[in-house]
């Protein structure tokens, strides 16, 4: 039977700001069996289909997928908030649900001829993802998937991503 993430993935109303309502996901990463679901869930989906790369952002994306990219046997490739990385970057302007950020990958963790898999918790506007997309892009190496514990499809992630690339958007649970 499948895991039952939603079980463990709380709901605090007005956090951080009136009017939304974050998912915590700490209760899932808590439980060893719900951690290692999501991670294989994903990894997975995913196993065949020449993966080279898991790219992920700071500080969610990196709790799933770095184990991801273990589960598939290849590198992890961090983009980070700003000034995080210590060597040349590319960065990338975007908005979320809360506010606007920017997001930094080395220059050179990617190269020309990588499928890169993109890990998060969680697509919400799916700012997040574009940025990492854009970054993936730029460096010249191919997307080939995005994966997510959870899609908060009432503020339409899909659409957002559609715009920019056609690669197919897995997740795990749909907050409708
Ligand atoms: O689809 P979007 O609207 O872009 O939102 C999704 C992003 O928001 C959260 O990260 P956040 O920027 O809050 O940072 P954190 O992981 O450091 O908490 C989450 O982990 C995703 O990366
Ligand atoms: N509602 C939400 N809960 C948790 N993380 C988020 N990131 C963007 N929106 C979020």
């Amino acid at each position: 039977m499948a895991f039952d993430y939603e079980s463990l993935i709380k709901d605090l109303p007005d956090y951080p700001e009136p009017g939304v309502v974050f998912k915590d996901i700490t209760p899932l990463l808590g439980d060893a069996e719900g951690f290692r679901a999501v991670v294989r869930d994903i990894a997975g989906h995913f196993a065949d289909r020449g993966v080279t790369k898991v790219v992920g952002a700071e500080a969610r994306g990196f709790l799933i997928g770095a184990p991801v990219a273990y589960e598939l046997g290849v590198g992890f490739v961090p983009a980070r908030k700003p000034g995080k990385l210590p060597r040349a970057t590319r960065s990338e302007d975007y908005t979320l649900e809360y506010g606007t950020n920017t997001l930094e990958m080395h220059l050179d963790a990617i190269e020309p001829g990588d499928r890169v898999l993109l890990v998060d918790d969680l697509a919400a506007t799916g700012g997040t993802a574009v940025a990492q997309a854009r970054l993936v892009e730029a460096a010249g190496a191919e997307m080939v998937g995005m994966g997510f514990l959870m899609e908060l499809a009432f503020l339409k992630p899909r659409e957002v991503i559609a715009r920019e690339t056609d690669v197919e958007v897995y997740a795990l649970v749909k907050v409708d």
